[in-house]
């Protein structure tokens, strides 16, 4: 049987900041409904080519394609409403509500959303409707974060973008929304591509991991690939560190 079309296609995109090729002709396929994060150290390119997904980033070379079209063709508020997005340092709007800040984005879009739908949304993320007439400086910062969540899912997206959305969060809380997420992705039938630096975070959420270095993947493989010891020496250095902690810890237990 032939392969399902993939979601979103990235063909040969390429994006240079003066003398550092930020992202160097990446072309690949996500299929519908697939969890995939992009790994990879420091300055590798992978907030960059999230960015270029959404049109935050335009890419100088090669194209996106969303359901086989040119998202260059695509309305811009069109394009952010099949995509949700949650990236670190775009945060909620501080003088906004959180009914406010969930509503942007169907409210840019020319659409109104009322507070039943406010109320559904934050209940995704599992807070209560007391919540809704907050300013984002009375939230702690993992509510915070889950209301950036529910913002991205406000106009129902095919897909969800993420760039480090659970970084500056305690580890528990960090592991509680990761869980989250993934059980929305699931429940709402979403592709997801989610940046993080925490190879464990990648193994533990997703069903497919790219591993970036300089601009290009890597490496492209399954948690169970990566663990069998698959992907190469950069995959597989970054597959150490859980490892080795792992190792430690059960030594510690005894
Ligand atoms: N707007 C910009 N202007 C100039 N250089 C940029 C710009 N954005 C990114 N870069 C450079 O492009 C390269 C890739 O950056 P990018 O933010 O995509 O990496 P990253 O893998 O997401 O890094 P990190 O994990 O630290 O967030 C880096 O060398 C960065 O300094």
């Amino acid at each position: 049987m032939a392969e399902p079309a993939p979601i979103l296609s990235l063909q040969d995109v390429t994006k240079r900041y003066g003398a550092i090729q930020a992202v160097d002709g990446v072309s690949l396929d996500l299929a519908d409904r697939s969890f995939v994060a992009l790994v990879g150290a420091s300055g590798s390119g992978k907030s960059t080519l999230l960015k270029t997904i959404n049109r935050l980033v335009e890419p100088d070379k090669g194209a996106i394609l969303l359901e086989g079209e040119d998202i260059r063709r695509l309305e811009p508020h069109a394009l952010r409403r099949r995509m949700g997005y949650v990236f670190q340092g775009i945060g909620l709007f501080p003088h906004m509500t959180v009914t406010e800040n969930i509503a942007i984005g169907p409210r840019i879009a020319g659409a109104t959303i009322d507070a039943a739908r406010v109320g559904a949304l934050l209940q995704l993320v599992e807070l209560d409707g007391s919540y809704s007439a907050r300013l984002p400086h009375e939230l702690s910062g993992g509510q915070r974060q889950r209301i950036g969540v529910a913002r991205a899912l406000a106009c129902n997206p095919q897909v969800l973008l993420m760039d480090e959305p659970f970084g500056a969060l305690d580890p528990v809380t960090r592991n509680a929304l990761g869980r989250k997420v993934r059980d929305l992705h699931i429940r709402l039938g979403l592709t997801t591509l989610m940046v993080t630096h925490d190879m464990a975070e990648a193994l533990l959420l997703a069903d497919r991991v790219l591993v970036m270095e300089q601009g290009r993947i890597v490496a492209d493989c399954t948690p169970h690939e990566l663990l069998a010891g698959d992907g190469g020496s950069t995959a597989q250095a970054l597959v150490a560190v859980p490892r080795e902690q792992a190792r430690a810890l059960a030594e510690l237990a005894g």
